[in-house]
């Protein structure tokens, strides 16, 4: 039931790219894109470096406004000028550097530029913060990712292993009612143990039924998790395999243009 949900996709992609072209000078770094993310699966996307995965990302997140294409959220056309507006549309973005003040608390942390107010005057005129509802939040948010191994939500992020600040800055992202995640390369600065977590958390993830974006160069966590995988090379979607159909060794090959996919060979 469950692999026949993932195998036969929906019609309508959750979020979709058509010919995304971004160039930097002489530089093409999107060369006409395309990107299709469906709902509830994890997407890894995959290529050499200098590939342009990180312009297809930060075009989907707003960080970046293309030269040329078009972006759909489920079915409807966006256009996105900051990474703030598509957060506001349920697109979260966690970057390697995780974005987290080390030097706050948990709590804090996830709360971080959405700061929750008091109610009535106390929040609208003095601007006071409800801690104890920001608290309560992100204690309840931990615990459901199975996250709660932090016992105290105030401790400061700076005394926290890498796996648990990985935990931290995706339990933000999904905090807030988003739709897609798009995580890059989290586990890269991680040891087996914690990268193992990070793996589990993102499975978790996916079970409350938020589509993710994995950009990684690791392929064993890659072909673990990933319900299809889009292989990235010179600016553009060369093609979309499935990891029970193809190895690693096909997914390299065809990254590093060794081998060409049978689709596109005339
Ligand atoms: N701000 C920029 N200014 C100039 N060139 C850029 C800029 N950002 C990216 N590029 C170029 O665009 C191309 C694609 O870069 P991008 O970072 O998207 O690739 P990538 O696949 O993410 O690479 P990596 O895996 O090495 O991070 C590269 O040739 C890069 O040098």
């Amino acid at each position: 039931m469950t692999l026949e949900l993932r195998t036969s996709q929906p019609a309508e992609p959750l979020l979709k790219a058509r010919g995304l072209v971004k160039r930097y000078g002489r530089v093409t770094a999107l060369d006409h894109a395309d990107f299709d993310l469906y709902p509830g699966e994890i997407l890894a996307v995959i290529g050499d470096n200098g590939a342009g995965k990180s312009s297809l990302i930060r075009a989907l997140s707003g960080a970046l406004v293309p030269d040329e294409g078009e972006i759909s959220l489920n079915g409807e056309r966006v256009a996105f000028r900051s990474p703030l507006e598509a957060q506001a549309a349920g697109i979260e973005t966690v970057h390697q550097t995780l974005a987290l003040s080390p030097s706050l608390s948990i709590a804090d942390n996830m709360f971080l530029g959405r700061e929750l107010r008091r109610p009535g005057v106390l929040g609208s005129v003095c601007r006071m913060l409800d801690r104890k509802a920001m608290q309560r939040i992100a204690r309840d948010k931990l615990t459901e990712l199975g996250l709660l191994t932090v016992q105290n939500i105030n401790q400061r992020v700076e005394t926290l292993s890498g796996g648990q600040r990985q935990g931290v800055a995706v339990a933000r992202a999904t905090a807030f009612g988003s739709r897609v995640v798009i995580m890059d390369e989290p586990t890269a600065a991680l040891g087996v143990k914690e990268s193992r977590r990070v793996l589990e958390l993102i499975l978790d993830v996916r079970r409350r039924g938020v589509a993710i974006v994995l950009i990684s160069h690791n392929m064993p966590h890659v072909f673990e998790i990933a319900d299809r995988i889009h292989i990235h090379r010179l600016g553009r979607r060369l093609t979309v395999i499935d990891p029970k159909t193809h190895s690693m060794s096909d997914a390299v090959s065809f990254m590093t243009g060794a081998r060409t996919p049978i689709e596109m060979a005339a």
